[in-house]
């Protein structure tokens, strides 16, 4: 039987070249029923160990275990709690125990489906158990379509840091389809927008203008524009995977922007009490008020994505919060190297920059800063 070329399950492919870990981003409209035949073009499989949270399950964890068992596949389903406190320690323990219960080996598949948490949780099962499963991912949030899904940061947290347990492991396959994001609560669907007018700041400032002039449609879910924007996202996140994959030259680190203060956030406020994209909202500007603080940024810049956030209906006060927490947090960041805070500073629309030796005093004053007048 000749294989099924997995493009024929996308209108877009965006391949994300890692020599042996390559892969492809498949991305479409309607296309999720065909998950099993998708998966079964890339290896032969006999069981999937499917993980999910409980509100994705309501509406897609039937069509993609059929279309799985149609191609001959075991499926085992995982549902866990819906949101970021399950990407914990607790939640792994019972993943690892029910995938051994279910007789998982060396050969079974992980498939994540689901949203930024259950790809970063089930993508650490992926690589922890029998030390290391084949992945893939089937994103359903905006924010895991154009961001969490592709790169093979995977891992969970620690009630002291975000992400602070985990690995790169990449996915064999990403498969997106633009449609599921119909049934996405409007404050998520607003929230992976953050990620997406970050990577107009960091790497494209032409994408950065188109979605300062398409607010209305992007509001509105109009299917061009976001297919438009999840293929786009996809594409500069590719490139910069591609050209340093664990981070090592600190090209990768530029995907971080906002990051340290976003993470900082999220942790001292509780996890799930802001969204992953609106503590990135918040803590982008803080790090363009950074900017200007260190001479390098100026200050209509920070405006046109403050105006940009605001008319995408996303949070970009800095909510009080103790501020000795809020820098202990800091200093805990993936990019403290030698105990020194390193930040993504951006210097224009397009060009920010990994930098060292900036003083806690003006870290901290860049983040007060942002208190509501
Ligand atoms: N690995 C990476 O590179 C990377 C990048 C960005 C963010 N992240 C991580 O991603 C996480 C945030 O991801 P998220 O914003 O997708 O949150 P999430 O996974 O919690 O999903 C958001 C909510 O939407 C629900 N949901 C998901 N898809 C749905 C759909 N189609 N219809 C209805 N409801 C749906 C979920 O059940 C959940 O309640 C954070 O933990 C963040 O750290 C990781
Ligand atoms: O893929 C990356 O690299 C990123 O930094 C993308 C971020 O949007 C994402 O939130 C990531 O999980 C943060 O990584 P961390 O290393 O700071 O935990
Ligand atoms: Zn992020």
């Amino acid at each position: 039987m000749t294989p099924t070329n997995p493009s024929a399950f996308a209108s877009q492919t965006v391949h994300v070249p890692l020599s042996e870990r390559s892969y492809d981003i498949s991305i479409g409209t309607g296309n999720l029923p065909e998950v099993g035949r998708w998966i079964t073009s890339l290896r032969s499989v006999t069981h999937a160990v499917l993980i999910s949270d409980a509100n994705v399950a309501k509406h897609f964890l039937d069509p993609v275990n059929e279309s799985l068992e149609a191609e001959n596949i075991r499926v085992t389903k995982l549902v866990v709690p819906a949101g970021e406190p399950s990407k914990s320690v607790a939640t792994s323990q019972d993943l690892w125990e029910k995938a051994i219960a279910n007789r998982v080996d060396r050969k079974s598949i992980v498939v994540a489906l689901g949203g930024g948490v259950i790809g970063d949780l089930a993508g650490f099962i992926a690589a922890t158990m029998t030390r290391g499963l084949d992945f893939f991912q089937i994103p359903t949030t905006l924010l895991a379509q154009v961001d969490s899904s592709v790169g093979g940061k995977v891992g969970i947290n620690l009630p002291a840091a975000k992400n602070i347990v985990g690995c790169f492991w990449q996915p064999q396959g990403v498969l997106i389809d633009t449609a599921v994001l119909e049934t996405l609560p409007r404050r998520e669907y607003l929230s992976g927008l953050a990620e997406v007018v970050k990577y107009g700041v960091i790497l494209d400032p032409e994408f950065f203008e188109f979605l300062e002039a398409n607010v209305q449609p992007i509001l509105n879910r109009n299917s061009t524009v976001l297919q438009k924007i999840v293929a786009r996202s996809c594409e500069l996140k590719a490139q910069v995977v591609a050209e340093d994959e664990r981070e090592t030259t600190g090209l990768r680190a530029i995907l971080n922007y906002g990051h340290t203060y976003c993470h900082a956030l999220e942790t001292v406020s509780g996890y799930g009490e802001y969204l992953h994209g609106e503590a990135v909202a918040v803590g982008m500007l803080c790090a363009s008020r950074l900017g200007e603080k260190l001479g390098v940024f100026n200050s209509e810049a920070t405006q046109r994505q403050h105006n940009l956030l605001t008319a995408l209906e996303l949070p970009v006060d800095v909510p009080k919060l103790n501020e000795e927490a809020i820098l202990s947090v800091m200093q805990r960041d993936k990019k403290v190297e030698h105990g020194k805070l390193r930040f993504i500073v951006p210097h224009c629309f397009g060009k920010v920059v990994l930098t060292s030796d900036v003083p806690s005093a003006v870290a901290m004053e860049a983040w007060t800063d942002g208190y509501a007048s």
